[in-house]
């Protein structure tokens, strides 16, 4: 086995890159705040999970066992991250005439789905926050027991001034301009940061979800939700939450406050508080849901983009950076896992059924745990001399899960000319416990998915081909410019190659 190298995270919870411990040595527990199933997620939102997936492999690539939850925001959270506007849930079951409960439940199955399409791992725990309500209440009736709550016309708040490091992650200044802009919510709020814990329902209007509660009618705060599931499923004091850059001001500042009061301590709750920038489009405009700016896995998939395309695309950046969008980047990813998989099959055809490669190829690890055991099993065979490209996966994934390396490592080991094919598939393959791009199963034919705005067929596209091969050895040019000319209108380009020409969809907008 090679030599490990300390596994380094930055932590947003006091800004520093620093050596990850868990609590328990062997086990590590992780919460990510999970969607508002309000409409689909779009790739920016996706980009979060891609996140945690590579922070899930990578912890199990050490040999930590992980339990990890997402939760599902089916009531609670506003139109605006702090006290205003309407609830997104109610909303959009009012716009689009069907039950809240409809809405959560297709949202959801479609972003389960698109998860298991970008080959991200399920998490051990999936948590609803409608099914919590009683802990909800519960948590917030300890809240008010600490004194840290209040009540007004609207709802019961959390006043932040009894938590002496309220806004610590956020790095808030609550005397200056982060105070001014949070000035909102109703006459009587004691502080600009406070919070609802829970809102009460108008009187004159009944709500599509309320509950009774100590309080009164109403619904929990989206804040309450997380702190609440978080701390049920993984203890008052856990390893990691995760979650995207726009809740290290609001969200995860007013769980901590929550976690603190709740438990009687100055622990935030989880150790490391990590995020990912934005997946922005040009000039830096965040895509977004509320904005409507947004495209979906299915729009790529529609264009003929295959999800793990998306996937190669997203890993080609620190999930600290922000990510600019482009069709033109897009087409590069494309190209560049085709080029991957292409080399791969080479490999496979030249090393033929091997068992370690079985092994590889079973998506057991899908639950964690045996990644250790397929790890050893890929480096039992390998070559002494070429250790060394573990060891470099293992530095470039410790240092703050940094995947453009890894990437850069993978290339030099499929474009390396004397390494034996069974020692690059090895190699690849302890790769790809990392990357999750399943580049030993997935067909590079795989790749060519049929745009939904294509109008011509397969067969039409290798006719045409047939006929200007035919052209072109008849030595008539003109013909032969006319087909490509005629296939690249129906979106089709062509490569003439030395096994005859090979033709693939166009990304629309590219
Ligand atoms: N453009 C983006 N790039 C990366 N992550 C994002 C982006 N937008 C949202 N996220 C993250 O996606 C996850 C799910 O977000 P959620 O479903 O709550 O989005 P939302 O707030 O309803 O939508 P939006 O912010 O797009 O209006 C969160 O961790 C959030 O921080
Ligand atoms: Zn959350």
């Amino acid at each position: 086995m090679t030599k490990t190298h300390p596994l380094m995270l930055f932590n947003s919870y006091g800004r520093e890159l620093s050596e990850f411990v868990p609590i328990d040595p062997e086990h590590v527990r992780v919460y990510s705040c999970g969607p508002t199933v309000y409409n689909y997620a779009h790739i920016g939102n996706l980009r979060a999970y891609v996140f945690v997936d590579t922070l899930r492999r990578t912890l199990a690539w050490k040999g930590y066992d992980v339990t990890h939850v997402i939760n599902i925001t089916d009531v609670g959270h506003l139109t605006s991250d702090a006290d205003e506007g309407d609830d997104k849930m109610e909303k959009a079951a009012e716009q689009q005439k069907r039950t809240v409960w409809d809405i959560a439940a297709h949202y959801t199955e479609a972003f389960q789905r698109d998860l298991g399409r970008l080959n991200i791992m399920s998490p051990s725990i999936w948590s609803k926050a409608t099914d919590h309500i009683q802990e909800m209440i519960a948590f917030a009736q300890k809240l008010e027991d600490q004194g840290v709550t209040y009540t007004l016309e609207d709802g019961v708040y959390f006043d932040t001034s009894k938590v002496a490091s309220y806004g610590k992650l956020g790095l808030l200044d609550l005397e200056g301009q982060e105070a001014g802009k949070r000035v909102s919510g109703p006459d009587g709020k004691r502080n600009p940061s406070d919070f609802a814990v829970w809102r009460f329902s108008p009187t004159d209007k009944q709500r599509l979800m309320e509950w009774h509660t100590p309080w009164g009618i109403g619904a929990p705060g989206w804040h309450l939700e997380c702190s609440v599931m978080s701390t049920k499923y993984l203890g008052k004091m856990f390893d990691i939450h995760t979650g995207g850059i726009d809740h290290r001001q609001v969200h995860h500042c007013n769980e901590i406050a929550q976690n603190q009061a709740h438990a009687c301590t100055d622990h935030p709750g989880a150790n490391w508080w990590m995020h990912n920038e934005f997946l922005v489009l040009r000039d830096s405009e965040k895509m977004s849901k509320s904005k409507g700016n947004f495209l979906t896995l299915q729009t790529l998939v529609d264009r003929g983009i295959h999800p793990l395309v998306y996937r190669l695309f997203l890993l080609t950046a620190s999930y600290r950076s922000n990510l600019e969008f482009t069709w033109e980047a897009l087409d590069g990813s494309r190209a560049n896992l085709r080029r991957m998989l292409l080399r791969v099959q080479r490999l496979r055809d030249e090393v033929g059924p091997a068992d370690w490669l079985r092994i590889a190829s079973e998506a057991k690890y899908q639950s964690g745990g045996p990644f250790t055991y397929i790890r050893n099993a890929l480096c039992a065979g390998l070559d002494r001399a070429l250790t060394g490209y573990v060891n470099a996966l293992d530095q470039a994934i410790s240092n703050d899960l940094h995947t453009p390396q890894v990437l850069v490592k993978l290339g030099e080991i499929l474009d390396h000319k004397k390494m034996p094919a069974e020692q690059a598939l090895r190699l690849v393959a302890l790769y790809d416990l990392v990357l999750g791009l399943n580049l030993l199963v997935t067909d590079p034919a795989d790749l060519a998915l049929r745009p939904a705005s294509a109008t011509i067929s397969d067969e039409e596209i290798n006719a045409l081909i047939a006929q200007r091969t035919e052209a072109r050895k008849a030595k008539d040019f003109a013909a032969s410019d006319r087909l490509r000319d005629q296939l690249a209108e129906a979106g089709v380009a062509i490569k003439d190659g030395p096994t005859g020409t090979e033709w693939e969809w166009v990304v629309a907008g590219a």
